[in-house]
């Protein structure tokens, strides 16, 4: 297997084979929590007017460039959609719109094979995902910060990965000390802002929560979030 490591949007439009999409603030966070709260298809759109087509009919979670979006339901925090309702969720179709990891994953699905999203919560399961379907090609790509600056959370979630398809070591406690002392994770501790509450960082650094990768499929005009079979590995 080989693997590239790429970081931002040009990172996304430069991958190739399988995409591993990071972002764990917050956006593929959210993406497994929003399945696990059993969402009945959950789609990734960057387009903020079609996502508005569906207000109603599905529910709208997202943010651009960190901003609570005006129409949408919530905004791209793992602890307000923990502390929502669950039927909230339960059977409904939810939309996810953001800056970096959404627009990541559509990005990268123009030239590559297949495209995974990913975060500390299922780092484990795509990497098992990655080595089960045999990809020969993996890129990796860090998403950072508005999609343009390369951010410690996931760069070290792509360390991690790496580290578990046999590539170089990985220490979490040293991973953790440098995120919460970066840009990325400070802006959090303020709690000024409803929209990014203190507690999302701790979320966000549990590793291995979730049991299955995520991949990012087409379904009719949409992209759907797709979680594997544990322990699958759909051929490229
Ligand atoms: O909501 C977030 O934490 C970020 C904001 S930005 O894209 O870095 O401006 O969105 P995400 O796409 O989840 O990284």
């Amino acid at each position: 297997m080989r693997i590239k490591r790429l970081s931002c949007l040009s990172g996304a439009e430069a991958a190739r084979g399988v995409a591993v999409i990071i972002d764990v603030f917050r956006a593929f966070t959210c993406a497994p929590l929003l399945i696990r709260l059993k969402a009945r298809a959950l789609l990734l759109e960057a387009d903020i007017a079609r996502c508005l087509s569906l207000s109603g009919d599905a529910v709208l979670v997202g943010e651009r460039n960190e901003e609570p979006i005006e129409g949408f339901d919530l905004p791209n925090s793992p602890l307000l959609i923990l502390r929502s309702d669950p039927t909230r969720f339960t059977g409904r179709t939810v939309v996810l719109r953001t800056t970096s990891g959404v627009a990541g994953a559509l990005v990268a699905r123009q030239k590559a094979d297949a495209v995974l999203l990913a975060s500390f919560i299922n780092a484990r399961a795509t990497a098992a995902y990655l080595r089960a379907c045999g990809a020969s090609v993996v890129s990796l790509v860090a998403m950072g910060t508005h999609g343009e600056t390369p951010a410690a959370e996931d760069e070290r979630c792509g360390d991690y990965i790496e580290s578990l398809l046999g590539g170089g070591s990985y220490d979490h406690i040293a991973a953790i000390n440098e995120i919460l002392a970066s840009p990325s994770a400070r802006r959090f501790y303020a709690a000024d802002k409803p929209y990014l509450p203190a507690a999302d960082p701790a979320i966000c650094l549990q590793r291995d929560l979730f049991a299955h990768a995520i991949r990012a499929e087409a379904d009719g005009d949409w992209v759907r979030a797709i979680p594997q079979p544990s322990g699958s590995g759909t051929p490229e």
